[in-house]
């Protein structure tokens, strides 16, 4: 498995190059990528290409939609949808049963337009009110463009791990993929150690993160936190459990959290995934004698849906209801990554 170092800050990727038509340009890019994924987990990109109006559109809208009152967003509730979108109350959302976040969200998923028996995948709950003219517009022009940016990374990955290129995007025609809207606000008069978002790992392959304002932190290999400013036209991508899995441990899901914040902020995570039913184990090129797979096969929808299902309120009550049940190779949450403070670091 690899360490992560003790890194200060977060590794800076131009990633324009993995747009070019010269292969040699890709994969020498690619290693970039490889060697920031290797050594933190944790990296900006610059040079994505993704346009500055769909971010602009889509933070207008967001802020739009949290100054709404609460019964307005509340229609919207996350556990009306089949695909786990809409809106999420603060407390709605445990990932420690009985810490409360001081955080709000509106989850977009992978919008099928018809039901799909699967949970996470059918159509989207949209937030239609006359007071967010154009929301769904702006929302899925940016949804869709981070989507590609996300199918160019996994293809920049999969060079960096000595794949085919196209060795996930193989995988992905429908991927649960997630957008977040989420709003963090400020108090200040809340206590230093307020969780905003608490420590945990992403759930899937890796995130395309657009942050508004300071206050991410990243735990580094060292067991310590690093600050994760905000920089200018970047966005913070970092690698989550099944890219873990995937690579045997080659890249590691790395922790991260938001505590109490110094200003108002939003926080934009696109969570890019395969196919629902994609088998998610380790490559058999990360397999060897010496290296013995380390993580049992999961499938990749029903994954997110059990870490889904264990950490939010209304999906608990339908389990404890047995209305729900979590499919047989659930994991518990927090299973994956890198625990200095525990001690567990290989
Ligand atoms: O707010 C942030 O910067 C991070 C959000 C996050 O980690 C998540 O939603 O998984
Ligand atoms: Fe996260």
């Amino acid at each position: 498995m690899s360490a992560h170092t003790a890194f200060t800050e977060l590794p800076v990727v131009d990633i324009h190059g993995l747009y070019s038509t010269d292969p040699a340009e890709r994969q020498a890019t690619a290693d970039k990528l490889g060697a920031a994924a290797r050594a933190a987990g944790f990296l900006y990109v610059t040079g994505h290409g993704v346009d500055p109006a769909l971010i602009a559109g889509l933070r207008r809208q967001a802020q739009a939609l949290f100054e709404l009152p609460l019964a307005s967003k509340e229609r919207f509730h996350v556990g009306q949808s089949r695909n786990h979108s809409g809106y999420v109350p603060q407390g709605e959302e445990e990932v420690y049963p009985g810490v409360v976040d001081y955080k709000e969200a509106y989850d977009i998923n992978y919008d099928l337009g018809r039901d799909d028996p699967r949970p996470m995948l059918g159509r989207t709950q949209w937030p239609e009110l006359t007071a967010l003219p154009g929301f769904r517009t702006d929302v899925e022009a940016y949804y869709r463009a981070a989507l590609a940016l996300g199918n160019l990374l996994f293809r920049g990955f999969a060079l960096a791990l000595g794949l085919d290129e196209d060795r996930f995007t193989r995988h992905i025609s429908t991927p649960p993929s997630q957008l977040r809207l989420i709003h963090y606000p400020y108090n200040p008069d809340a206590p230093a150690d307020q969780p905003g978002i608490g420590a945990h790992t992403d759930y899937e392959c890796f995130t395309i993160l657009l942050p508004t304002a300071p206050g991410l932190e990243v735990l580094n290999g060292a067991g310590e936190w690093i600050d994760a400013p905000v920089l200018p036209d970047a966005f913070v991508i970092n690698i989550g459990d099944m890219l873990e899995a995937l690579s045997n441990g080659e890249f590691v899901a790395t922790q991260h959290r938001v505590r109490k914040v110094a200003e108002e902020r939003y926080a934009f995570p696109l969570f890019c995934n395969l196919d629902y039913d994609t088998v998610i184990e380790p490559l058999p090129e990360f397999v060897s004698a010496s290296r013995p797979a380390r993580y049992p096969a999961l499938v990749c929808g029903e994954h997110l849906f059990a870490q889904t299902a264990q950490t939010f309120t209304y999906l608990k009550s339908r389990l404890a209801s047995g209305e729900l049940v979590l499919p047989a190779a659930s994991r518990p949450v927090s299973s994956f990554g890198q625990r200095p403070e525990a001690g567990i670091c290989d």
